[in-house]
């Protein structure tokens, strides 16, 4: 369980000479992400989905208000993975799959097959893969990858910024339902601009704009009932062939 208390985060923005103004890219934020469920996070561009990613997962540590994992305000290493937005920036174009996976085994201390075993589980068949460099991969294999990476040693929680966004249709389908496998194991919060995309994922979502929770609930309250104007504009905007113009 990962619960926030009162989390804030600012930036100092330049606006004139010698002038700077405040922006809350998170403000005040308590709330908690259950054990074993996914929880999606949503909101529109700039709400502050990444930055609440950076601080939960330790990437960021100015912050104000506390976090506890678990009840404690110290995470245990390794207990909760990130992955990022930018597979060609977490994944290593000049290493082999083989080479991403075997490291990743290692450093866990995870048997070679087992982390191999991960990888099949997220859909990249390694004996296909194994030779192929990270410069040689689609975006949407590359976060295949990152996510099997992420899953090898097994943490906590794991945290999914826009992790998905480079997969086709079909494979993004596939791995959404495989995260509801991996929950029985490992806690998932799943961060998309997408609310039919977090809805289809998620158990729980919180919905964020301009740095604040503004309502969370359980999916299907959240898509039938939204009780926020905001949540319901992005129930009502998002594409959907149904009601195209
Ligand atoms: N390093 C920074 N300096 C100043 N402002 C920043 C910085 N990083 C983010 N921001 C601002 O903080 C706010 C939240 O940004 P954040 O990246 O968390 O949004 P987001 O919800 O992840 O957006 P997107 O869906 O477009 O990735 C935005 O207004 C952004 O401009």
């Amino acid at each position: 369980m990962i619960q926030l208390d009162g989390i804030s985060k600012v930036y100092k923005i330049r606006s004139g000479y010698m002038k700077y103004h405040d922006l809350y890219a998170l403000d005040s934020i308590s709330t908690t992400f259950r054990n074993n469920v996914i929880s999606g996070i949503t909101g529109s561009s700039g709400s502050g989905k990444t930055t609440l990613a950076n601080i939960i997962t330790g990437y960021d540590t100015d912050y104000a208000g506390q976090i506890l994992y678990n009840n404690s305000p110290v995470r245990t290493a390794g207990s909760v993975r990130y992955v990022f937005q930018d597979p060609y920036i977490s994944m290593n174009p000049v290493k082999t799959v083989e080479w991403h996976v075997s490291t990743a085994a290692s450093i866990n201390n995870v048997e070679i097959s087992d982390a191999i075993e991960k990888l099949e589980m997220a859909g990249m068949d390694y004996s296909i893969y194994k030779d192929r460099y990270g410069h040689s991969l689609s975006g949407g294999e590359l976060q295949k990858l990152a996510l099997a990476i992420s899953i090898i040693p097994e943490p906590e929680f794991i945290v999914l910024d826009e992790a998905f966004s480079m997969m086709d249709s079909i494979t993004l389908f596939k791995t959404l339902n495989f995260l509801k496998q991996l929950k029985k194991n490992i806690s998932i919060i799943y961060i998309d601009h997408d609310i039919n995309r977090v809805a289809f994922a998620s158990d729980y979502v919180y919905i964020l704009n301009h740095g604040k929770i503004i309502e969370e609930n359980y999916t299907d309250n959240i898509m039938n009932t939204p009780l926020n104007d905001f949540t319901k504009e992005l129930i009502k905007y998002s594409p959907d062939y149904h009601r195209r113009i």
